[in-house]
């Protein structure tokens, strides 16, 4: 018997590349909402309550009306959304965030799935913070480098429709040190304040990077290179989409340059630490469609529903 599956946004950028993930599995129904209904709230409030599995595609403000419309206590929600990421009654769609955290998600009815520049941030501090490395209260800053699909299909159509080349360059945002991936950041990250964050937009369609600097006499006692690479290792080993990469992994870069899409079209994690006796570098890679949205969400999926969670998904 097929699950039944709604995509509640399914015309977004979100929404259609869950689409194609899902159209391809024959273990799926999609239930399809017609494209002039797809913003009927009777017409989305019967499909929501008529899945399995819903995934919200929505701006944070829809997603909490959608959520709202849904009294079926078997639907399960997976919210691509910020709404929900820090609240209690949701469980954080990270199956990669703690041994337990699968659990979590299998039996919640309510999964918040992470944003692109959160999964990949926390995805590298947060094995640090448990194993003591990386002191709770460490002044972190980060910056992410992406591709535009990130910010949906209004900077999609901008950058596609740039016959001036305005938007070559590229484009610091969030300047206002306040980017929506903040709390959850600092709350799953397990960290005392959230980061300084600087978030790049570039002139390509997908693909993105976090970088963290670190001073190495500012970390725990006994906290070098391998020893961080060693926590990444013991937390990841049998991780299917992360990958850990040997120390200053010059193989990977391309006469000396990162290639940030190097993970796109899968839903792999690539992990870096670059760097020398006194400083590093740490590098987390993905496709932001990927494992950043779309793929992490058909992930979380596939965890819920107890099925082998790499079906349908690259590593
Ligand atoms: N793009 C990305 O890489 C990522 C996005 N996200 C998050 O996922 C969510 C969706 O993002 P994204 O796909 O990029 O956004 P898009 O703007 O590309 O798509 C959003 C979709 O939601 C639809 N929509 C808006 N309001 C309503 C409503 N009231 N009822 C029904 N449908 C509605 C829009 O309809 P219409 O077609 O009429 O515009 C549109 O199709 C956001 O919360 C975003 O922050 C999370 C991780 C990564
Ligand atoms: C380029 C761009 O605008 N990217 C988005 C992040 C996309 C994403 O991860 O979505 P959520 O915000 O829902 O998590 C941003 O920085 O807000």
């Amino acid at each position: 018997m097929a699950f039944k599956v709604y995509v509640d946004g399914q015309e977004g950028t979100t929404g259609l590349r869950l689409f194609e993930y899902l159209n391809a599995r024959s273990d799926i129904q999609l239930l399809r909402i017609d494209s002039d209904k797809r913003k009927d709230n009777a017409e989305r409030a019967r499909l929501l309550n008529a899945a399995d599995v819903a995934f919200l595609c929505l701006p944070d403000a829809a997603s909490r009306e959608a959520a709202a419309m849904v009294d079926n206590p078997d639907t399960c929600l997976i919210d691509a959304s910020t709404a929900f990421r820090t609240d209690p009654a949701w469980v954080y769609g990270l199956p990669e965030l703690a041994h337990d955290q699968r659990d979590a998600i299998r039996s919640s009815k309510r999964i918040a799935n992470v944003g692109c520049h959160a999964s990949a941030f926390i995805l590298l501090v947060r094995p640090l913070v448990d194993a003591g490395l990386l002191p709770a209260d460490y002044p972190l800053s980060a910056f992410s480098l992406t591709g535009y699909s990130g910010g949906g299909k209004s900077l999609i159509a901008a950058y596609e429709s740039d016959q001036a080349g305005q938007l070559q360059a590229p484009r610091p945002y969030a300047m206002n040190l306040a980017h929506k991936h903040l709390p959850e950041m600092q709350q799953h990250g397990r960290l005392a304040q959230p980061p300084v964050f600087s978030p790049v937009v570039g002139p390509f369609l997908k693909g993105l990077a976090v970088t963290v600097p670190l001073h190495i006499d500012r970390l725990g006692a006994n906290a070098s290179a391998e020893a961080l690479l060693a926590a990444y290792r013991e937390r990841y080993a049998d991780e299917p989409f992360v990958r850990v990469h040997a120390f200053d992994d010059m193989a990977n870069l391309d006469g000396g340059f990162f290639d940030i899409q190097a993970s796109n079209d899968t839903n792999r994690v690539d992990l870096f630490v670059f760097g020398n006796a006194e400083q590093l570098c740490l590098v987390s890679r993905l496709d932001n469609l990927g494992k950043g949205a779309a793929g992490s969400a058909v992930q979380n999926m596939n965890v819920h529903l107890g099925l082998d969670e790499t079906i349908g998904l690259d590593a």
